[in-house]
């Protein structure tokens, strides 16, 4: 009834139990808090709870003079060094580096391994003091709330901050604020610095790589900086030396295709030269539309995506009114490609069958002479690096990935970025951007990966910079009211490092904007040097290129630049004029023509009125250092204006 009663045996290494000549060795570390020893109604029992099987193993002993303490003692010698190993390990990581959303996960994960051995049980033996502390740092651990987790992240923040103040101080012709130092200290996983025009993104992105750099050893060739354009990578790249990787998201996938086929790809000789894809378009559609039932197609594709009506096919492609249809379907080719790889055409193709009937053999023809060309374009760049890099033909040498303008990505650009950081579960990406300044959504930027950013990359760490230095305080607050007038935007708080002296706003009420110029700038001239930035929403709108050199000549105190509101993205001067802000046909805001499908391959634009072009408003009222000086048309003036609150 009573069974038989093991003998019971103490050693260094193990205990050991046997019964009926049969012997069991249980090494303590495999034990996972001290057994305990206890006289019951049967006898003396032993209650050994074991690590692998979770099970509470209860085997009656034979009598003996073991006690607990001695259990305790001989478990407590196996495991107190891996303990101290571990908090010393954990201490020094939370000493050395920011805790980031995945030190935070290991670290829990570790705690929560050593709770069961280390508090699942009463001491009643004394501990040495090292081992007493470490236990009581597991305690202190398992009882941290979000609090407290903010509260010792900003207290590394701090310390970091004090400890590299003369880094912080000079790395900048100016030094840092306490956001922009910050931004550089604060390492998560997945940050995002959202920050109003003019608040030093640009130079916390530099700043933040070289201390990366400076104190925590990371190698400069482990870091991607990540531009827009190919001009804000070249300067990027000027700004930090040729040891940092610095590339424009083609440049990147260039990059990653050499690497794997061990050539560099050979870009179409149609995007070379735009004459050479329209001269493909044509030729493609004229042997296309000697089928008659091709032809229809095309007829009212023409009418309902390009509002161009067709009577005489061949005579219209021969003509030059062509053009605009021929780059209207280069530039849905680019969007085709793009859905197709982002599995979208499904969904596009039930709403747009007859559009997409007449764009796919083009795009056949498209792709098969990039074949025997052996040849890419642009969106093979992307798709092809993708494709390398989810297939891991591709060894990520990158730790930190951080990309510049992050309001302009594109859906795909965000796939290229997630293939990227899913080959390491360390990876790093810090995204820098402003969503008052998306304006790109024709290329196929989406917003929405800002204002969204956890859904699209993880839960990341926002941080903002608060503080704008290159205009007054009064474009601020105009500029800020006028493009949060969208409730879509995202809400800053912002304040401008200077108040102005002259008044920021000067408006002009004017019959011909190129009459009014010489006006202005010969006031302006009297200021002394100074630069001058004309923006207009096109081109067209502009002085030509001769009439600017005239000025430059008649003015050579002023630095004379004419862009566009796009071009302008990133610029500064010390004044500007914005110049054909009329409203109607060609003026500003631009009217949307309803292109069906190429919106149905573009992002989502909300349903808010003029939202991108409200946008690019505010990023060209955000370009003058000093004044903005507004061109009002005396007949139809853009409803823009009237919204500036300037008086
Ligand atoms: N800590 C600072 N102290 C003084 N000036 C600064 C500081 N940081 C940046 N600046 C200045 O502010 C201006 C704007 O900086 P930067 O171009 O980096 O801003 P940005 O946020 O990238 O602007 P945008 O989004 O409009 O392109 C620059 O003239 C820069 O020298």
């Amino acid at each position: 009834m009573f069974g038989n009663y093991a003998k019971l045996t103490l050693q260094n290494e193990r205990l050991q139990l046997v019964t009926s000549g049969q012997s069991r060795a249980i090494l303590w570390r495999d034990i996972l808090y001290p057994p305990t020893i206890s006289d019951g109604l049967f006898g003396l029992s032993i209650k050994i709870p074991l690590s692998k099987s979770n099970e509470v193993l209860k085997v009656r002993i034979e009598r003996c003079g073991y006690t607990n303490e001695q259990c305790q003692a001989l478990w407590v010698a196996s495991h107190s060094k891996c303990l101290i190993h571990t908090i010393d390990k954990i201490e020094r990581l939370l000493k050395t580096q920011y805790l980031s959303s995945k030190n935070l996960e290991l670290v829990t994960e570790i705690i929560g391994s050593l709770v069961p051995h280390w508090l699942s049980w009463r001491p009643c033996i004394m501990l040495p003091e090292n081992l007493r502390q470490a236990i009581y740092t597991v305690t202190e651990f398992t009882q941290w709330q979000s609090d407290d987790i903010e509260a010792f992240r900003s207290a590394y923040i701090s310390f970091q901050a004090k400890q590299h103040k003369p880094f912080f101080d000079c790395i900048e012709s100016r030094p840092l604020t306490e956001a922009q130092r910050r931004a550089c200290i604060i390492q998560d996983n997945r940050q995002l610095l959202l920050a109003g025009a003019g608040t030093g993104k640009t130079s916390v992105m530099a700043a933040r790589a070289r201390f990366l750099v400076h104190s925590t050893g990371t190698k400069a060739e482990q870091i991607l900086l990540l531009a827009y354009g190919n001009e804000a990578a070249k300067e990027l790249k000027q700004r930090m030396g040729e040891e940092f990787n610095c590339f424009t998201f083609h440049a990147l996938g260039m990059h990653i295709i050499e690497a794997v086929e061990g050539q560099k790809p050979i870009l179409s000789a149609l995007l070379s030269e735009q004459v050479k894809m329209q001269a493909f378009m044509r030729d493609t559609l004229q042997v296309l539309c000697l089928q008659p039932s091709y032809q229809a197609l095309f007829i009212q594709f023409c009418q309902q995506e390009c509002h161009t009506h067709i009577t005489d096919v061949t005579a219209f492609l021969n003509g030059p009114s062509s053009k605009s249809v021929l780059q209207h379907i280069a530039t849905l080719i680019s969007h085709y490609k793009n859905a197709s790889l982002l599995k979208q055409l499904p969904t596009i193709e039930l709403e747009h069958t007859q559009l997409l009937e007449c764009l796919k053999p083009i795009v056949a023809e498209y792709q098969l002479y990039l074949k025997n060309e052996q040849a890419i374009d642009f969106e093979d760049m992307i798709g092809k690096a993708i494709d390398y890099l989810e297939r891991r033909k591709y060894f990520v040498p990158w730790h930190h990935v951080m990309v510049d303008e992050f309001q302009d990505l594109s859906p795909v650009r965000a796939k290229l970025l997630n293939a990227l950081l899913q080959q390491s579960k360390q990876s790093f990406l810090f995204a820098v951007g402003d969503d008052w300044q998306s304006i790109y959504r024709f290329s196929g930027a989406d917003v929405r990966l800002i204002t969204h950013f956890n859904e699209h990359f993880g839960e990341a760490t926002v941080t903002a910079l608060d503080k704008t230095f290159r205009y007054p305080q009064q474009i601020l607050d105009v500029s800020s009211q006028f493009v949060c007038a969208n409730p879509g935007q995202l809400v800053k708080q912002l304040s401008a490092s200077t108040q102005s002296v002259t008044p920021a706003f000067n408006k002009y009420s004017v019959d011909d904007d190129n009459e009014a110029l010489d006006t202005v700038l010969e006031k302006l001239a009297q200021y002394g040097e100074s630069s001058v930035l004309l923006l207009a929403r096109y081109h067209r709108m502009l002085p030509t290129k001769q009439r600017l050199e005239q000025l430059q000549r008649k003015y050579p105190y002023l630095e004379l630049k004419a862009m566009t509101f796009h071009a302008s993205k990133g610029k500064e001067a010390q004044f500007t004029i914005l110049m054909g802000l009329y409203e109607g046909k060609g003026g500003f805001p631009a009217h949307a023509r309803a292109q069906p499908l190429l919106n149905s391959m573009l992002s989502k634009e909300g349903t808010y009125p003029y939202a991108e072009e409200r946008r690019l408003f505010y990023v060209a009222l955000t370009r003058a250092k000093q004044q903005i000086i507004l061109f009002e048309p005396k007949t139809n003036p853009s409803p823009f204006l009237h919204e500036l609150n300037v008086n």
